[in-house]
């Protein structure tokens, strides 16, 4: 058989009990086969995890992987003022080989800190689906839908592109793409294109995702127009269990019980929150609703970066201020939300190490001052871990990143690629 195994290291399990142990994969199929001691005889490639903590690949989402190219460009600013004076501008002068270098930027930041699975709405989305195939990473991609301020042709022609988009691209790349129709949200899409994308994603198979309770301007239109909250409105339109929203920043208690009840996924992108200054999310609370709550990053412009392990420290420490409570949302907690629950929410495999699970992990190196002394893995990987830790990088049983060397990108061409396309885009919006 095609195996790979990940040898000399402790394993993170769905349990999040930590042991020695080797991983099995099978390469064909990118499953686990086994767990255990003494497994890397007969494989075909093996990783050398010694002193290392095998987990779950990162999954980052919800991000807008191209807005790397924006990053550093505009600080500072509340998310309506930011959208519309710095970053709107630019991206109407991305040209779809711009959003594929900043794509490649993306992927390549995420591969080098353990993320292996990302949810990502954005526009050419054929060239971020190309990237993700090239490279191994597992996506859920989506166009994403603004119909305000557009005349009737456009708008329609908007809705239509993610439509399409959620058609064609679900199942890609070896089944590594999965679709989704993706309104941008409750107050930039009007509500019969709303319905629309509802009904679409229900004949397709696929989820809805938007942004949605991301800042009081978002909740208070809503309130006047339609005399309810944002997620009443957003269940009536046809908001479902496979559905799944970022943010979820101002959500009162009657929402949460809907969430739960609709089981709807919710994506907390704490560095986002607070550096737009939206608010904090109430995640001790939707999680003791039984809601799943994922991680995102959102964009890199908002973040800054992609790094998912200082998604699950924000989350940690937002989450006790928000609940008031030092024991809200502890380590073990989000780093279920960066594995499994994001996994579960986006609806993709992987989050989990165990046989039949999809091999995507993130080898991470525990022989480091920062992470001494050893005396509980998770708090280290909630607390203390940085991207720049995990020393490898397998996604569907294939090794993207090795000794943090990258195989499947040529860095220095993608950086430097991004780099001269950001200036171009930045050039060409202040003409
Ligand atoms: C129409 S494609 C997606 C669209 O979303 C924009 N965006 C980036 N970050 C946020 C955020 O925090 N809230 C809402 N919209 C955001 C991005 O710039 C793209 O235009
Ligand atoms: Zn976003």
């Amino acid at each position: 058989m095609n195996t790979l195994c990940v040898s000399g290291g402790a394993v993170l399990g769905p349990d999040h009990e930590v042991e020695r142990a080797d991983v099995l994969v099978d390469r064909d199929e990118g499953t686990i086969l086994e767990v255990g001691e003494g497994l890397n005889a007969d494989a075909a490639e093996t990783l050398d995890a010694s002193g290392c903590v095998v987990i779950p690949g990162l999954v980052n989402a919800h991000t807008h992987v191209a807005m790397t190219l924006v990053r550093g460009y505009a600080d500072d600013k509340p998310l309506d003022a930011w959208l519309r004076e710095d970053i709107w501008p630019v991206e109407g002068a991305f040209e779809p080989a711009d959003v594929e270098a900043g794509a490649e930027l993306g992927v390549l930041e995420m591969i080098k800190s353990g993320t292996t699975a990302f949810a990502d709405m954005y526009f050419h989305v054929d060239r971020i689906a190309d990237v993700v195939e090239r490279t191994g990473l597992r996506a859920r991609l989506g166009h994403g839908v603004v119909t305000v301020g557009k005349d009737e042709a456009e708008a329609r022609a908007d809705l239509e592109e993610s439509v399409e988009i959620a058609r064609e691209f679900d199942g890609a790349g070896g089944g590594r793409i999965r679709s989704m129709v993706a309104p941008h949200s409750l107050t930039t899409v009007s509500e019969e294109y709303l319905r629309e994308a509802f009904s679409a994603a229900r004949e397709i198979g696929v989820p809805v995702h938007l942004h949605a309770n991301e800042t009081t301007d978002e909740v208070e239109p809503i309130l006047e127009d339609w005399g309810m909250r944002p997620l009443e409105y957003a269940r009536k339109l046809g908001l479902s269990a496979e559905d799944f929203l970022a943010h979820g920043v101002h959500v009162d208690d009657r929402e949460i019980e809907l969430l739960a009840e609709s089981g709807t996924g919710v994506i907390h992108c704490p560095a986002s929150n607070m550096k737009l200054a939206s608010g904090m999310a109430p995640v001790e609370k939707l999680l003791e609703a039984g809601v799943t709550v994922g991680l995102g990053t959102d964009g890199a412009a908002s973040n800054n970066d992609l790094d998912m392990f200082g998604e699950m420290r924000d989350a940690a420490m937002i989450g006790k201020l928000a609940a008031d409570d030092a024991s809200a949302v502890p380590a073990d907690t989000v780093v279920r939300m960066a594995t499994a629950e994001g996994a579960d929410a986006v609806g993709l495999p992987g989050g989990r190490i165990q046989p039949g699970a999809a091999a995507d992990l993130a080898v991470v190196d525990f022989e480091a001052p920062h992470l001494t002394p050893r005396h509980d893995v998770v708090s280290h990987l909630a607390y203390a871990a940085r991207g720049s830790d995990v020393r490898h990088t397998v996604c569907d049983g294939t090794v993207l990143m090795r000794d943090r060397d990258v195989q499947v990108l040529d860095q220095a061409a993608v950086r430097e690629r991004a780099s001269r396309r950001a200036g171009e885009a930045i050039a060409r919006a202040h003409e």
